[in-house]
């Protein structure tokens, strides 16, 4: 009985679209990475670091991993986009927050605005995984140091991690996602997400 329980659960998940949202500020790499993933995901080449520009409106990108498709979203991180945000967070079922790790002089933009982010009612539950960018530069800090730095409070009940990533190379692309996709399975956010869009149809 178990097994057929638990067959359809994972039936019903492997039906589900996980919208992710890649949030940062200007310059945190989050682009660089959503191309990096398509190229590591899907047939799709993702465009070359030098031919990214800065994101004005937002940029999809869909890969399916574990057996699940994933919509990545990512928006502009410049201060006067940062409001655009919030437009995104009821649909969402996890945050990816990108941090430049070898910038710490940008460190305290980068906490003050994912405290909004964490802040707002609209991500409740909402796992968050955050990627210490760059770590291809030899002046990056470590995913450790940053948590450090960050000293985020209130974050007890949200389900989190910290990775070291390199947007550029590679680096701890698929140990995120791989955390994100068992984060967003077993979340609750993920049941109240999915009776919400079944009880909008009609
Ligand atoms: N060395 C290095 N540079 C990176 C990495 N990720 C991004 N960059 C560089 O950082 C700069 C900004 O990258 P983007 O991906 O455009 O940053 P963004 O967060 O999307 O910026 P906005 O769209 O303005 O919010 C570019 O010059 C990238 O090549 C990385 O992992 N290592
Ligand atoms: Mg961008």
């Amino acid at each position: 009985m178990f097994s057929l329980f638990y067959g359809l659960w994972k039936y019903m998940l492997s039906k589900t679209e996980f919208h992710v949202l890649i949030l940062g500020i200007d310059k945190a790499g989050k682009t660089t990475l959503l191309e990096k993933l398509k190229a590591q995901y899907s047939n799709s080449e993702g465009l070359p670091p030098d031919r990214i520009v800065p994101t004005v409106g937002l940029n999809i990108g869909r890969v399916e991993a574990s057996n699940t498709k994933l919509v990545f979203w990512d928006l502009g991180g410049q201060p006067g986009l940062r409001s655009i945000w919030e437009k995104y967070y009821e649909e969402a079922h996890a945050v990816i927050y990108v941090i430049d790790a070898a910038c710490p002089s940008r460190f305290e933009d980068s906490k003050s605005a994912l405290e909004k982010v964490l802040r707002h009612e609209d991500l409740q539950g909402a796992p968050l995984l955050v990627i210490a960018n760059k770590q291809d530069l030899d002046d990056a800090v470590s995913a450790e140091e940053l948590a450090q730095y960050l000293d985020l409070k209130k974050l007890d009940e949200r389900v989190y991690t910290f990775q070291a990533v390199s947007a550029i190379d590679g680096l701890g692309i698929k140990e995120s996602v791989n955390w994100l996709v068992d984060s967003m399975e077993r979340s609750k956010r993920t049941d109240l997400l999915r009776v919400r869009a079944g009880s909008s149809v009609v």
